[in-house]
């Protein structure tokens, strides 16, 4: 459990292994994820249910559930309170991510602006295979309300009744989702997609899942399904980077919390200077062995590892490596090293920062890319659920003063007919000619 390696014997190729995430086999799964496609391309609400069945163990009836308002929800008060503390952290924090519109005189009589619009129609994943995932909602659902999205519907699988786990209807309510489509793993992805007589195809699909949904999302983007997706965010992993002056039991736990997601996660531990792992590695054989889940986690702790490195350069050069999706900074001054982190979903600072905060309750969104992919995607957030259109406006001195430099680009690309419109404007001897003020 936790292999650990020193980081000085550690060659480029090594390097690069230890940095490949294990994963199932994927042509194996490309194939099936593609036929589940297909069939509920071809079948819809028939084979969702088909599919559900044989997945789920369940045939929810109906497929569709309109969300209760919240107040009409069973659910004790704590966790009715708990729900809406992290649905007030979400709303500040996500509020604060709608953009202004930009303009800008780029010379004088060119004017540009860019202003955002909603995507108007998105399918929102919620996970529940090995457990429902009620906070997926608020990230998902908080942004989405935020952004303007028109048409918001939610998937989830059902729960052994056939119907929705009711603290995912609570956090739908919370964050303005109206409806809840009762399906799971790929049929759902697909079902949201290409739609369904019963729920309408959306334009972008968003959530984490295992890789059957990543699987789904990424290959529906590439099909005339016409529909995009936010990120690949699979199974969950954390990076913990920790000095001598770290707490074991601190340490264990943060590392435990994310490898009891699935056997596929995955969960990295850095010391640094004086900091063994063996003294982390006793303090999560002793936690583990309380865990309810302790079977599932034990799994993920055998496909993860530890490294051993010298100082915080050496850290920080196998954090942006891994591109961790959870990086969790137990050091001294942990501030004072920021600036070098280049690769990472989301970042947790000092000892009393544990990774669970941002999972739940802090404001940060906790849909983010896993597999490395935090190299080139950011985590879910407003803008995942907004599109940007830029305008423009010259001045008839303004296509003067940019027009020569536009015709010679036209020329050097032989392209006559952009040339032209320009040309044909300058040449105008009336400047009122085609004006719409005189
Ligand atoms: N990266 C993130 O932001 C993030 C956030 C939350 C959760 N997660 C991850 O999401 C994952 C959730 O996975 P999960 O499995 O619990 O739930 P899930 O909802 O993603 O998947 C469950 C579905 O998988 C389908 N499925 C299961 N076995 C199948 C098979 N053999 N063939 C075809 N389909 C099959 C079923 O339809 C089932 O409904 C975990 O790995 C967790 O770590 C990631
Ligand atoms: N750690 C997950 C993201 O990888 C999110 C989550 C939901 N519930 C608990 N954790
Ligand atoms: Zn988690």
């Amino acid at each position: 459990m936790l292999k650990n390696w020193n980081y000085e014997a550690l060659d480029e190729e090594k390097l690069e292994q230890l940095c490949r995430r294990p994963r199932m086999d994927e042509a194996d799964i490309t194939r099936a994820v593609q036929d589940i496609i297909d069939d509920v391309r071809t079948n819809g609400d028939e084979a969702v249910l088909r599919l559900t069945e044989k997945f789920d163990g369940v045939r929810p009836d109906p497929l569709l559930r309109d969300v209760r308002k919240p107040d009409d929800i069973p659910v004790d008060d704590d966790v009715r309170k708990a729900f809406e503390l992290a649905w007030h952290n979400l709303y500040q924090f996500h509020k604060a991510q709608i953009p202004q519109s930009i303009e800008v005189q780029t010379m004088p009589g060119v004017i540009c602006r860019r202003e955002s619009r909603p995507v108007a129609s998105v399918g929102l994943y919620i996970p529940g295979g090995t457990a429902p995932l009620p906070s997926t909602t608020l990230m998902l659902g908080v942004p989405a309300t935020l952004a303007g999205s028109s048409y918001k519907i939610i998937a989830t699988p059902p729960d052994k009744n056939g119907g929705p786990p009711v603290e995912v209807e609570l956090a739908a309510a919370l964050a303005g989702i109206p409806r809840i489509y009762l399906a799971g793993g790929a049929q759902a992805i697909a079902a949201m997609a290409w739609g369904t007589k019963s729920i309408r195809k959306v334009d972008k699909v968003f959530g984490p899942g295992n890789q059957f949904v990543t699987t789904a999302k990424m290959l529906l983007q590439n099909s005339e399904a016409m529909v995009s997706m936010d990120l690949p965010a699979g199974p969950s992993e954390v990076m913990v980077v920790a000095d001598e002056n770290a707490d074991p039991d601190f340490i264990a736990t943060d590392l435990l919390s994310q490898a009891e997601h699935g056997e596929d996660s995955q969960v990295v531990l850095v010391t640094v200077g004086d900091m063994g792992p063996e003294r982390i590695r006793e303090a999560v054989e002793r936690h583990l062995q309380q865990l309810p889940r302790a079977d599932i986690t034990r799994k993920a702790l055998n496909h993860s590892f530890s490294v051993s490195t010298a100082n915080m350069d050496q850290a920080l050069e196998i954090v942006n490596r891994y591109a961790p999706e959870h990086l969790i900074l137990q050091v001294d001054q942990p501030e004072a090293y920021t600036v070098g982190i280049q690769h990472a979903g989301s970042v947790f600072l000092g000892p009393w920062t544990p990774e669970s905060v941002g999972d739940y309750a802090s404001g940060t969104n906790h849909t983010l890319p896993t597999y490395g992919y935090a190299r080139m995607y950011s985590g879910v957030s407003v803008d995942s659920f907004l599109k940007h259109i830029t305008f423009q406006q010259l001045s008839r001195e303004g296509l003067e003063a940019i027009g020569p430099a536009v015709m010679k680009m036209a020329e050097v690309e032989h392209l006559d007919a952009h040339k032209n419109a320009v040309d044909i404007r300058l040449k105008a001897d009336n400047p009122a000619r085609g004006s719409y003020d005189t």
